[in-house]
């Protein structure tokens, strides 16, 4: 069997909203890619700063939100093997799963420009070919990264966080079209990002 050509889109997800969406789904198309698997991290260290909303809570609304995509799927690699999250974990074990597949790492334009910051910078390339994808209000440039190892694409522009959407929900404003029309019931339902009462 040829090997198969599988992205990866790790991301905390809190929530997961269109804009990783779109970008995993133009990647996936442009790359002619089998599968892409979303990745809720466990714990961000990068994020430590601020509170992040339940592991659980967060791998459920990605289910929630890919759940109708065939060539979407989700994985807990990061959330079970606990801990703070490395991307060279992520793929050390899905190379392990896949050993004979290729793996695509995709990235928005502000987390490509940090990723020499990140564990183990250097074996990330080992593992993956990483794609970097453009996101409003960030330069998408590959001058710091090893030649050969990135590819850039350019993605419908959606200017949307999740952290946008989390200040929304904790004003009271909508998040309809944002998120998925799950997501949103789901923020609602767990009553998530609502200011403390
Ligand atoms: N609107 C977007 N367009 C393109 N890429 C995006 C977009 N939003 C997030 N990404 C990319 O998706 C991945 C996961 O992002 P993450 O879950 O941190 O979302 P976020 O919106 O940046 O969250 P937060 O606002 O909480 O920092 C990262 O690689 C990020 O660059
Ligand atoms: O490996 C690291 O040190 C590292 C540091 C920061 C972010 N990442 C990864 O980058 C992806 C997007 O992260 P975030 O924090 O922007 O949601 C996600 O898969 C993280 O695990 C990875």
């Amino acid at each position: 069997m040829s090997p198969r050509r599988i992205g990866v889109m790790g991301g905390t997800f809190d929530p997961i909203h269109h804009g990783h969406l779109v970008a995993a789904s133009e990647v996936q198309s442009r790359f002619e890619l089998d599968e892409v698997i979303f990745v809720p991290t466990g714990q961000p260290w990068q994020k430590s700063g601020r509170v992040v909303t339940r592991a659980e809570d967060r791998y459920l609304m990605t289910v929630i939100a890919t759940a109708s995509n065939p060539v979407f799927s989700v994985s807990r690699v990061d959330i079970d093997r606990g801990g703070e999250t490395y991307t060279v974990d992520t793929l050390r074990d899905l190379h392990r799963e896949y050993p004979e597949d290729e793996l695509f790492f995709i990235t928005g334009a502000d987390a490509l420009e940090q990723i020499l910051t990140w564990h183990n910078a250097d074996e990330l390339f080992t593992y993956a070919h990483f794609i970097g994808v453009t996101r409003p209000g960030y330069r998408l440039n590959d001058h710091h990264l090893p030649s050969g190892k990135v590819s850039l694409v350019e993605v419908t522009a959606m200017a949307i966080s999740s952290t946008g959407c989390r200040e929304r929900v904790e004003r009271g404003e909508p998040i309809w079209y944002l998120v998925s029309d799950g997501v949103a019931r789901y923020i609602d339902k767990r009553k998530l990002y609502r200011k403390p009462e």
